[in-house]
């Protein structure tokens, strides 16, 4: 459906919403800053859709919710129709991953109460809710309750709430990342149509996605986000007419343009031990990494992360973290897009549970997080530490990271490795039988 809004202006457009120079940090717990934003400037035009593409973490939410004038950011600028935004950004209406719905209330309740919180009259509040009901293919299950409907029919609740606002400008977080492949391909299709249809629909539309094949489809720009701090790296304009179609062969390579750029972003070519060197533990799981290597093991030890992506079901952002972590632990290594075994990684898959934690091991012992904790564990009388210590190792070891996120996944590859222990009854580590000091040779 070619949206005549999104054909290249003559003239140039002023932006519906606009943020420049921002740069954002979280203060944490611990008093340290966590840095999600660096110098971010992007814009949404009236008619067009926008996508923020980025791996897991890189600060997409975080864009999303300041230029809803959820967040203020620490530094820079962020207008609405070219006026600082004070507040709300007056024209967004948000469509959330998690639904958000009440799970107490009907469809048509769960729509009328946003109406009714933004004030609108009754007569009003009806006559949109009913609208916006219809728009999103609900009709006959306005009586219905939240636990009575599917992901999908969920979703929809969550579309016909942002839509009876009338926005100018929709913004959806991952907003089909929790419902079947069917459905969200259904759904994407059917938001396009809305808003190609006008009239009172939203002029444009920003979505956050890290699905590749989504923001092909949907998107006219992509704004390819790096982690980090986030940051923009680049932005690719899509200008394939539309409808378009998943499997033609322009949108399967952009689909391949943009994987490439990712992959190149995320996985660049350097020698393990200097990925290794910056000491961000990717957020993976250590049954992830193994699940990997054996995959890769049973398909001759080399494949393109992209296949792997799709042939394991698993979203690619995802993916290429587990790819990281396993690079990291010298058990892969990536040139260009592939994944391919390490001599090391071989033996790895050829060995037994004991030969595979003691590499696993190995390795950990390499990264400063876990040599620290191991040679305070030693040191300490009781070879028992508190949590907070390892905290404390870890802020200062990555300042940049989320601790608690960090911590998860250290426990988890600890557990793996028979390194260390963690009691979360009494929130102490303690040194595994493999490392413990009557076993470690002086
Ligand atoms: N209120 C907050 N306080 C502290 N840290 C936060 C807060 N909100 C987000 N973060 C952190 O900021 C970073 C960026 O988060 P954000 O949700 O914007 O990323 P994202 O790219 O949308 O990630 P995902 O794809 O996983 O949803 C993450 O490390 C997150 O843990």
């Amino acid at each position: 459906m070619a949206n005549p809004a999104s054909a290249p202006a003559a003239i140039p457009v002023s932006p519906l919403c606009e943020m420049q120079g921002v740069s954002h940090w979280f203060q944490l717990p611990s008093g340290q800053r966590l840095e999600v934003l660096e110098d971010v400037s992007l814009a949404v035009n009236p008619g067009e859709v926008v996508a923020l593409l980025g791996p897991s973490g890189c600060g997409k939410s975080t864009i999303l919710r300041i230029l809803a004038g959820l967040i203020t950011p620490t530094r820079g600028q962020v207008r609405y129709r070219g006026a600082a935004l004070d507040g709300l950004a007056p024209g967004v209406a948000i469509v959330f991953q998690s639904f958000a719905l009440f799970p107490w209330m009907s469809v048509a309740e769960n729509v009328r109460a946003v109406l009714t919180a933004a004030r609108l009259p009754e007569e009003e509040v009806a006559a949109r809710a009913a609208d916006a009901i219809r728009m999103v293919g609900l009709s006959g299950f306005e009586e219905a309750y939240p636990r009575e409907l599917s992901g999908g029919m969920k979703q929809r609740v969550g579309m016909a709430r942002a839509l009876s606002l009338r926005p100018e400008v929709l913004f959806m977080d991952e907003p089909f990342s929790q419902v079947d492949a069917l459905t969200a391909e259904a759904l994407r299709a059917e938001v396009l149509d809305i808003w190609a249809e006008r009239e009172s629909n939203p002029s444009s539309i920003l979505l956050v996605s890290h699905d590749i094949k989504e923001v092909a489809f949907m998107a006219d720009r992509i704004v390819v986000l790096g982690a980090n701090p986030g940051r923009v790296r680049t932005i690719v304009s899509n200008t394939l007419p539309r409808p378009r179609d998943y499997r033609s062969p322009e949108v399967l390579a952009l689909v391949d343009r943009l994987h490439d750029l990712i992959t190149g972003h995320e996985l660049p070519d350097v020698p393990a031990a200097a990925a290794a060197a910056t000491e961000v533990l990717p957020q993976a799981g250590a049954n992830e990494i193994v699940g990997l290597i054996e995959w890769l093991a049973a398909r001759g030890g080399r494949e393109d992360v992209f296949r792997i992506a799709a042939e394991t079901n698993r979203e690619f952002g995802h993916l290429l973290t587990i790819v990281k972590a396993a690079e990291m632990l010298d058990l892969v290594d990536t040139p260009k897009r592939l994944a391919v075994l390490t001599p090391e990684g071989r033996a790895f898959a050829a060995a037994d549970p004991d030969g595979r934690k003691a590499h696993f091991r190995k390795k950990l012992l390499e990264l400063r997080i876990f040599s620290d904790v191991r040679d305070a564990l030693l040191e300490e009388p009781s070879h028992r530490l508190d949590r907070d210590f390892v905290l404390e190792t870890i802020v200062l070891r990555m300042p940049a990271e989320d601790y608690e996120r960090v911590f998860a996944v250290w426990v988890g590859w600890a557990r793996y490795a028979d390194l260390f222990a963690y009691d979360e009854d009494d929130g102490t580590v303690t040194l595994q039988e493999a490392t413990a000091p009557a076993q470690t040779p002086a």
